[in-house]
């Protein structure tokens, strides 16, 4: 029999990065996801085009050999393709691994296949095999759980791609970046030996790789994002395209690279080199990744591991310099009420209904003794104050409000 990937979410990272290597590595691509749109295209097709874009032109590849379940109306089906996959993957999104997790637990408990599953969530945040790996257990009966190894085995993961919202029109097809990385620990599969994925760049320790990834990549971009969108500007290169902001980018990413420089072994030149690469990444005007899909889901990028003060807050227990880290975070708190976003409307409330300091507590996760405690504080204080200015307004004087609100961009 040939090797099987069970893959949730056949969104834009599910077709176009993680399915794509599958297929290029041999697999038979299984997608599970709970849009009936996205499974009934994938089960009445037999193919879809994957198109790189770059300043070289666009190159195309087509991926077959896949089926599609919806876990919703076909849970069943479900875990009896995971009792013979040789790996599982996902990329739903960090908040969805928990719904994913109880199918995921029941097809590994049926297991009787010799090798165990490998599993690996492709999500971007660090540790999300491990989150996934807890939601799992926790839906395992406890005297399962001693002979879990046996039936699978949780690597953690680094992804990269820019994968920018599709053209409705598109139906399957995704048009991405050429740039890519996948790194995955190779550890926890031990003796048995981790699945034969090429386009897997296989490491011992994922930490450095992880927040390099996280701190220069997702940093700059959703610092781009969010002063793009406050500037107006749709797109991400438009906004790389503002000198203002890029040099904002440039700032906030000298603060990050002195963080990965002084705590991993990455030589100073090497992360010069690094960031450089990432600027012309999401300068990219090839891909059309609006301000809105870089900045969705603002409470996570404010977390306390996440993009802005999982380094902010290391700079400054080391006491180094981490005030460029704090702009983005003021600009990510101004990610309010857009459209199609429910944290953004989250967000909102919680600013409205809690003090600054307890804002800040419940949105960055970080102790009230931190040494970056005070300095967010003074940051939600001021986007608050700007809330409660602008509500006392009369309508017609808002618009104005809105503009002298903003004379840092260009
Ligand atoms: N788009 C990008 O450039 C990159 C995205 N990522 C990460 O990949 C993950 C996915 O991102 P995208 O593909 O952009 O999002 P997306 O929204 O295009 O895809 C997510 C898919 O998950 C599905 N889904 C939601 N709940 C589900 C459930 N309970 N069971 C099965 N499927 C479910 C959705 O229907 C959707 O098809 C996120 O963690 C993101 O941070 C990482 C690197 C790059
Ligand atoms: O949901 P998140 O965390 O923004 O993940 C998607 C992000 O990952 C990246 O593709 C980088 O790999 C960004 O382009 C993109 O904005």
């Amino acid at each position: 029999m040939g090797k099987k990937a069970i893959h949730f979410g056949g969104g834009n990272i599910g077709r176009g990065f993680v399915a794509e290597f599958l297929h290029t590595a041999g697999y038979e691509v299984v997608f599970v996801d709970v849009m009936d749109s996205i499974i009934n295209a994938l089960q009445t097709t037999k193919s879809y085009q994957v198109t790189e874009v770059s300043e070289g032109g666009e190159s195309t590849k087509t991926i077959t050999n896949y089926r599609a379940i919806n876990s919703k109306t076909h849970e069943a089906d479900v875990i009896q393709e995971i009792s013979t996959a040789d790996v599982v993957t996902c990329a739903v999104g960090p908040n969805i691994l928990k719904f994913i997790a109880p199918v995921i637990a029941k097809g590994i408990d049926i297991r009787s296949t010799p090798k165990p599953l490998a599993v690996i969530a492709c999500e971007n945040a660090i540790g999300a095999t491990d989150t996934l790996r807890g939601f799992i257990e926790s839906h395992t009966d406890s005297e399962r759980l001693k002979t879990m190894g046996e039936r699978a085995q949780y690597a953690n993961s680094a992804i990269d791609r820019i994968v920018p919202a599709q053209d409705p029109n598109s139906g399957l097809n995704v048009r991405i970046e050429k740039f890519y990385e996948w790194v995955v620990e190779k550890t926890p599969f031990g003796s048995v030996g981790h699945p034969d994925i090429p386009a897997i760049h296989w490491v011992d320790h994922l930490e450095p790789y992880i927040e390099r990834k996280l701190f220069t990549v997702n940093t700059s971009h959703a610092t781009a994002a969010y002063y793009g969108r406050y500037a107006g500007k749709k797109t991400i290169a438009e906004a790389m395209r503002d000198s203002y902001i890029r040099g904002v980018v440039r700032d906030v990413l000298k603060e990050t690279a002195s963080l990965i420089v002084d705590k991993h072994e990455i030589e100073a030149q090497e992360q010069q080199e690094y960031v450089e690469t990432i600027i012309a990444r999401i300068s990219n005007p090839y891909l059309e990744d609006s301000v809105e899909r870089v900045g969705r889901a603002p409470l996570r990028k404010l977390s306390r591991k996440e993009r802005f003060i999982g380094p902010a807050a290391q700079l400054a227990e080391r006491g180094m310099k981490y005030d460029s880290l704090l702009g983005s975070v003021e600009m990510a708190l101004r990610f309010q009420n857009v459209d199609e976003d429910e944290e953004s409307f989250g967000l909102a409330k919680i600013l409205k209904e809690n003090s600054p300091a307890d804002a800040t507590v419940q949105l960055t996760g970080l102790e009230r003794s931190h040494p970056l405690f005070s300095a967010v504080v003074k940051v939600v204080d001021q986007v608050q104050s700007e809330a409660k200015y602008v509500a006392l307004l009369p309508a017609p004087l808002v618009g104005d409000a809105r503009s002298h609100a903003q004379p840092r961009i260009c």
